[in-house]
């Protein structure tokens, strides 16, 4: 059994997460190293539906601290079925989004407050934060430009937020990296795709 790693994947929308998280899967793999690829919300059964309630378009009317709760609690299904038993057999976990969107998006851009989210996630998860995490910095006018070209992504009911937003969470996230230096690190999410996944590797390389 190798040596467990659990590194997300955070930025706003359209930053390259996705994209960039496959690309290193496959370089892990490469190298022999057992990964589960996962995503928040989702990544079980139960929490994937969870998803879809929070992120259809049509509930407008949904309260922000029934987001803030719905999104905690398909955390704390997805981390108890999946995460944790990856990790305790000795995987890389690769998750595309963790605990810092709650802190950027509710916390910040739903004006929740940083720590009452920090505290509802607690009690879903525990302590329990990623190794590491890479945060995919980019302009939210670049990203949501890049999510609009691609046709075969679905708008989801945060895509459609406000440009004001999307930049206070942004905004949010470049806090949080101040605020954690030694387990989020920035990278420019601009550069081409080449770049970023060559940035990304060798920023995991120095916690192999
Ligand atoms: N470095 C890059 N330069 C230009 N385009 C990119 C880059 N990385 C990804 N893209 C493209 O931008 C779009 C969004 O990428 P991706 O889905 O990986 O972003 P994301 O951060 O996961 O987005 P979201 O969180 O909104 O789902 C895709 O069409 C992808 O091909
Ligand atoms: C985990 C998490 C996510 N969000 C937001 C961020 C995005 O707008 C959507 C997820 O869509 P994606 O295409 O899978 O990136 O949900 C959030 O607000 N809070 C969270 O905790």
């Amino acid at each position: 059994m190798g040596n467990s790693l659990f590194i997300s994947f955070e930025g706003p929308e359209g930053a390259g997460k996705t994209t960039i998280l496959k690309l290193i899967a496959e370089k892990c793999k490469e190298q022999g190293i057992e990964v589960l690829t996962t995503r928040e919300p989702g990544g079980s059964k139960i929490a994937e539906k969870i998803r879809s309630i929070i992120l259809d378009p049509e509930h407008t009317e949904m309260d922000s601290r029934t987001e803030a709760l719905l999104y905690a609690a398909a955390r704390s299904q997805h981390f108890a079925e999946k995460i944790a038993p990856a990790l305790a057999s000795g995987k890389f976990v690769l998750c595309d989004r963790f605990i810092d969107s709650s802190l950027a998006y509710q916390g910040v851009g739903r004006n929740l407050g940083i720590d009452a989210v920090h505290d509802i996630n607690v009690f879903a998860i525990g302590d329990q934060m990623p190794d590491f995490t890479i945060l995919f910095d980019l302009e939210p006018e670049v990203g949501l430009a890049r999510i609009n070209a691609n046709s075969g992504r679905e708008i989801n009911r945060l895509d459609v937020e406000s440009l004001a937003f999307h930049q206070s969470v942004r905004e949010a996230y470049l806090q949080l990296a101040k605020k954690y230096p030694n387990r989020i690190r920035v990278v420019d999410a601009s550069k081409n795709v080449d770049e970023v996944v060559h940035e990304v590797w060798g920023i995991l390389q120095t916690y192999m």
